[in-house]
């Protein structure tokens, strides 16, 4: 009896159980990024159409295949942008749509905003509800674990108030002995080298320059040689290059890594409490970051953030304010550190933030041009190098909750992208030679080479800026000036210009280089 009543039911259970598959992956395919595509199409923003499986893959890849064989019947040169060759899709999208427009790649619903103004205002958001998408820690999370660069939310900001303060400017500047120490045996395993073969040689210099940074990081986080670490970051790179195979992001919202949680940060032991942040008319009424504002043309910005450059422009005297009608405000702390005199405004200097990356401590005061910290040579040539060829080709966030963003309506679940090379090659921020290798643009520094702080970003934006900036940029000088002085480099007949996306963009057959010991 008990058994025919199951026979029954069976039918009930199956068919119950297929309609809730078929609504569950419905909703997740189509429903879900159909409702949030609807309300960017009621703003007017637009984009190709989306398959039902793979959204726009399809099309990716038919564009990146017809770009191949365009590439192959014409004559190979060098280009200084790898947008054409690695994203040759946005490039068609944009010159269809605009610098806005939707695409999707299976589920995951993205809004392309390569555009300094829309740059400048995800810079300038602080909330913890714009973040790194979850599709990065579901699908690269063998790489990045639970660490900063996946984590969002409460997670994200307690690893940050760690991490961060190890590379400010005052930490970074005590580790240039220990750069030097790395930098030794690598120069003299190189001078060995040409040494047995007359003096001069081709390397591939790709690996033992990954070596080196190994090196580097491993002495500076754990005290002991890369040789120690040596398995560890075979593996890390092997399962980079394994990640980069599978192109295909199809990530199923609502899977969201109990880690990925975005609980708003309470207390003001943890580091994105909200005093942390100045107004975005900054402290004292003056703007933070971006453009001149119109409000008070002809002035020169008064001082800008080490780290990020952010600007902070003149709020203007209480006279001008008045005469424009501006209601002149001050930030109660900043005004009590100012009534008390010189020693309250140095203490005041000393305790603010820059908005952008949130580096603590007195910025650099604009005179002229004297405290450009681009006059450097070398800094130029590496800031060139970045802006051509930034490794880190995309910026993405995840939106959490419905939010507003230069004017822009963005509904929770969408992912923001922001292709930084279309940005450091815009003919309408940067000169006219915006394609060429011409690091002088940099000799009055990165505000006087591009019109818009938001057009030059190597290093991202916001509160998750890169937190290894100071560090990067000081091992690279240090690593260079040590390499030029021993040593000449031209490039070798054998060098095939073809950039990778592996992740990061990388030379996808490395770079073999003509040395020549000095
Ligand atoms: C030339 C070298 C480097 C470049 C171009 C670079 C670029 C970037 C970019 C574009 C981001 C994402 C920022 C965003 O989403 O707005 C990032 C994040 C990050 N980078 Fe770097 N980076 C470099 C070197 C380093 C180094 C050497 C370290 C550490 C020693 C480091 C640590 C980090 C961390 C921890 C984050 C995550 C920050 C967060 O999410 O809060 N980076 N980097």
């Amino acid at each position: 009896m008990e058994g025919a009543q199951w026979d029954t039911l069976l039918p009930f259970f199956v068919a119950g159980f297929v309609s809730f598959a078929v609504f569950y992956l419905s909703n997740i395919l189509w429903l879900r990024p159909e409702k949030i595509r609807n309300k960017l199409r009621s703003q007017g923003i637009k984009g190709p159409s989306p398959s039902l499986l793979y959204g726009n893959i399809l099309d990716m890849r038919r564009i990146v295949k017809e770009e191949k064989e365009t590439q192959k019947g014409g004559s190979r040169h060098v280009s200084a942008s790898y947008t054409s060759a690695l994203f040759p899709y946005f490039i068609t999208w944009r010159k269809e749509y605009g610098p806005i427009f939707m695409y999707s790649t299976g589920s995951i619903q993205l809004l392309h905003v390569s555009h300094p103004d829309i740059v400048k205002e995800i810079s300038l958001c602080k909330s913890l509800d714009l973040g790194r998408p979850s599709y990065i820690q579901k699908e690269r999370g063998a790489l990045f674990g639970r660490g900063i660069i996946a984590s969002n939310g409460a997670v994200w900001a307690h690893q940050r108030k760690i991490i961060a303060p190890e590379f400010f400017m005052d930490k970074v500047k005590h580790m240039v002995d220990l750069i030097v120490e790395a930098t030794i045996p690598f120069l003299e395993s190189w001078e060995s080298l040409l040494e047995s073969e007359g003096g001069t040689r081709e390397i591939v210099v790709d690996e033992d320059l990954r070596s080196f940074s190994a090196d580097v990081i491993s002495r500076a986080s754990f005290g002991s040689s890369y040789a120690k670490g040596e398995e560890i970051f075979f593996r890390l790179r092997q399962l980079q290059k394994a990640m980069s195979k599978s192109s295909i992001l199809i990530g199923i919202p609502g899977l969201r890594g109990k880690y990925n949680e975005r609980k708003e940060v309470e207390g003001p032991s943890l580091f994105l409490s909200s005093s942390f942040f100045p107004t975005e008319r900054g402290e004292g009424g003056s703007a933070v970051g971006g453009p001149r504002p119109a409000t008070f043309p002809g002035r020169r910005p008064v001082w800008w953030c080490r780290r990020c450059h952010a600007r902070r422009w003149p709020a203007g005297t209480r006279e001008e304010k008045a005469e424009q009608g501006i209601g002149f405000s001050i930030n109660p702390a900043a005004s009590r550190l100012h009534s008390q005199g010189n020693r309250g405004q140095k203490r005041w200097r000393r305790r603010r933030r820059c908005l952008p990356c949130l580096r603590r401590g007195p910025p650099d005061r604009i005179d002229g041009e004297s405290s450009d910290p681009s006059r450097g040579k070398l800094t130029m040539v590496i800031r060139e190098t970045l802006r051509l060829y930034p490794p880190a080709a995309l910026l993405v966030r995840e939106a959490f909750q419905d939010m507003k963003l230069g004017g822009i309506y963005i509904p929770k679940g969408i992912t923001l992208s922001v292709l930084i090379s279309v940005l450091h090659h815009d003919p309408e921020f940067w000169e006219p030679d915006a394609d060429e290798f011409n690091p002088e643009r940099f000799a009055h520094g990165i505000s006087s080479a591009c019109k818009s702080a938001h057009a030059y970003i190597p290093f991202g934006i916001g509160i998750r800026t890169c937190a290894g900036q100071n560090f990067a940029m000081l091992e690279l000088k240090i690593v260079l000036s040590l390499l030029l002085s021993k040593f000449s480099f031209s490039p070798s007949p054998k060098y095939i210009h073809s950039p990778a996306f592996r992740l990061t963009v990388e030379p996808e057959f490395g770079v073999p280089l003509i040395v020549k010991k000095l």
